[in-house]
């Protein structure tokens, strides 16, 4: 459902942040994008969507080349992919709804979006989806009275408002405590197995890796070194993305 072909980043003035990637996921799969810090996988990860813009290559999705849309195409495709982020990107003054609402927010014109005109049956979706992620009773609280791992199923209620094909995820628990990253994987892992969502994940956490993903593709300096099923690799191949020397 998303392939990613020779794809080239190099950031002004600095040596390539992404080398001639060749990505090819699958729909409803758990991929995990791992490798040492400043490997690119935020690059990689960001790229998908076109909030980095790349220099070459391809980013097929739904037979369509998302480098190549204008904005017009880009904003309507961007709605099937949701996104969610270490640092939650909520607006904490708001409610726990209003950020979930906000997922619709591509949908709306101008002034819809202005003066925040939602629906019935949208607000209705926001409450149900707030069940989904544990978080019924919390609707009318402000956004920056929750913990970390209540906002980040906030954001996850919000890119879910979207009705989203792809979820991409930018390190979607390294600010959370142990028992909150295991509640947020699971979920993210159910809206694959359950809903066939696409999550793209990037993480730090090798152990997480190995029991969540389905694709694991490991990034170093640029270029991918790993882009396996999950069974597929041992320790020997997580050791070498991790060393300095190889
Ligand atoms: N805006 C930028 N301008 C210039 N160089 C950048 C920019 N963003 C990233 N880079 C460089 O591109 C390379 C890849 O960075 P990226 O953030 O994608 O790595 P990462 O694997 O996500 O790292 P980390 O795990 O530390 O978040 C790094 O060398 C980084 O310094």
């Amino acid at each position: 459902m998303l392939e990613i072909k020779h794809l080239n980043k190099t950031y002004e003035a600095g040596r390539p942040a992404l080398k001639d990637i060749n990505v090819s996921i699958g729909k409803g799969q758990f991929v995990v994008i791992l490798g040492p810090s400043g490997a690119g996988k935020t690059t990689l990860l960001r790229s998908i969507n076109q909030l980095i813009t790349s220099d070459s290559g391809e980013i097929d999705f739904e037979d369509q080349n998302l480098r190549l849309l204008n904005k017009q195409q880009l904003r309507q495709k961007r709605q099937k992919i949701g996104m969610i982020f270490q640092n939650y990107n909520l607006v904490e003054r708001l409610t726990v709804i209003e950020n979930v609402l906000h997922g619709r927010l591509g949908q709306k014109n101008l002034w819809q979006g202005m003066f925040g005109v939602f629906s019935q049956t949208e607000k209705q979706e926001a409450l149900r989806l707030l069940q989904e992620v544990d978080l019924q009773g919390f609707e009318l609280k402000n956004c920056s009275d929750l913990s970390g791992g209540q906002k980040q199923r906030v954001g996850i209620a919000r890119a879910l408002m979207q009705h989203p094909q792809i979820i991409l995820c930018d390190e979607p628990v390294a600010s959370l405590d142990p028992a909150s990253s295991v509640m947020v994987l699971d979920l993210l892992k159910k809206l694959t197995v359950e809903k066939g969502i696409t999550c793209i994940v990037n993480l730090h956490q090798v152990d997480l890796a190995l029991d969540y993903a389905d694709q694991i593709i490991g990034i170093k300096a640029g270029a991918i070194q790993i882009n396996e099923p999950k069974s597929q690799v041992d320790k020997a191949m997580l050791q070498a993305l991790y060393d300095k020397e190889s």
